[in-house]
């Protein structure tokens, strides 16, 4: 279990903002941390992970102290078993596939997991390649294996999937599950796209301004608790036309756009770049903002 109580006077281009998060991370527990940018998402896993100090608080992972400020604790980050993947891969260019993984590895370490992790991710075709000679999708299949190399019990995700099209992103989402579970991961993962959301997460916390607005299961987080789950899906608003007495809205769902025929009290609270659900009601779709 993470238990984290997190204070840090950050400086926004508004001015300072201050962050105060209390959260409880259950062990195996896949959580994602959703908000708008600059609202202390990525401060929040560089404290967890000891790259930012906190000004104040504690942090404890299943009954171990790794940073208590009163009691002047701060593990280093080495000692903390994290594996962390970022946005932009952060490869070493001269290295083959193989090499960026035995890097990884601690001293005494058996070579066997890097063995392990190139075939759970399935990049023994590429092992021998150098990241610049390899897909954005398959970069970060080799930041995911990289990142689990130390058999770290939690694993911090910032916007992994965010540089890759959205056939990659699904292959990825998988990839990902697969390894949470197969290696008994506490997963923490930073992410804009509902349907990501939805798909990875148990538990959901939207941050704002350093703050917890809401938390909660992904289904109830974007209200889809209340729809009917036989036809559901998320998607961007990205243009509302009138046409009569009712609204065209037109909604980007992964590469393809759909036109939803709107009521006006649907539409009234929709704008360009709104994120929705849209499901089906007695075969009538229904389309809330989220
Ligand atoms: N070391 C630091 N010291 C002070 N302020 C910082 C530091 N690092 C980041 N900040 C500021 O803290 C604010 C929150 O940044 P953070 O990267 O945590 O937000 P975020 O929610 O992850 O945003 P995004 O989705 O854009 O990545 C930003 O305004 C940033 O400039």
């Amino acid at each position: 279990m993470i238990v984290l109580n997190l204070h840090k006077t950050l400086q926004s281009a508004q001015g300072t903002m201050s962050l105060q998060l209390e959260m409880t991370v259950q062990k195996g527990q896949f959580v994602t941390l959703f908000g708008e940018s600059g609202a202390g998402k990525t401060s929040t896993l560089r404290m967890l992970s000891g790259l930012m100090d906190p000004d104040k608080g504690y942090i404890t992972v299943n009954g171990t102290t790794w940073f208590d400020k009163d009691r002047k604790i701060n593990l280093r980050p080495r000692q903390r078993h994290i594996g962390y993947v970022f946005q932009d891969y952060a490869l070493f260019p001269n290295m083959t596939v193989r090499q960026n993984l035995e890097f990884a590895l601690d001293k005494n370490q058996p070579r066997t997991i890097v063995d392990d992790l190139i075939g759970t991710v399935e990049l023994r075709e590429l092992q021998h390649r150098k990241p610049d000679t390899l897909s954005g999708g398959q970069k970060q299949r080799v930041a995911l294996a990289r990142a689990l190399v130390r058999q770290p019990e939690i694993l911090l995700l910032d916007e992994p999937l965010s540089a890759l099209d959205s056939a990659m992103r699904q292959k990825l989402q998988q990839y990902i599950l697969e390894v949470h579970r197969k290696y008994e991961l506490t997963t923490i993962l930073i992410s804009h796209d509902v349907g990501e959301i939805l798909k990875l997460s148990d538990r959901v916390y939207e941050i704002q301004h350093g703050r917890i607005l809401r938390q909660g299961s992904p289904e109830t987080l974007f209200g889809l608790g209340q729809s009917s789950a036989k036809f559901r899906f998320t998607g961007e608003v990205t243009g509302i036309r009138k046409a009569g007495v009712v609204y065209i809205v037109t909604i980007r769902i992964g590469n393809d756009l759909v036109k939803v025929i709107a009521d006006p009290s649907e539409a009234e609270f929709l704008q360009t770049g709104d994120k929705v659900a849209v499901a089906s009601k007695a075969f009538n779709p229904v389309i809330r903002k989220i």
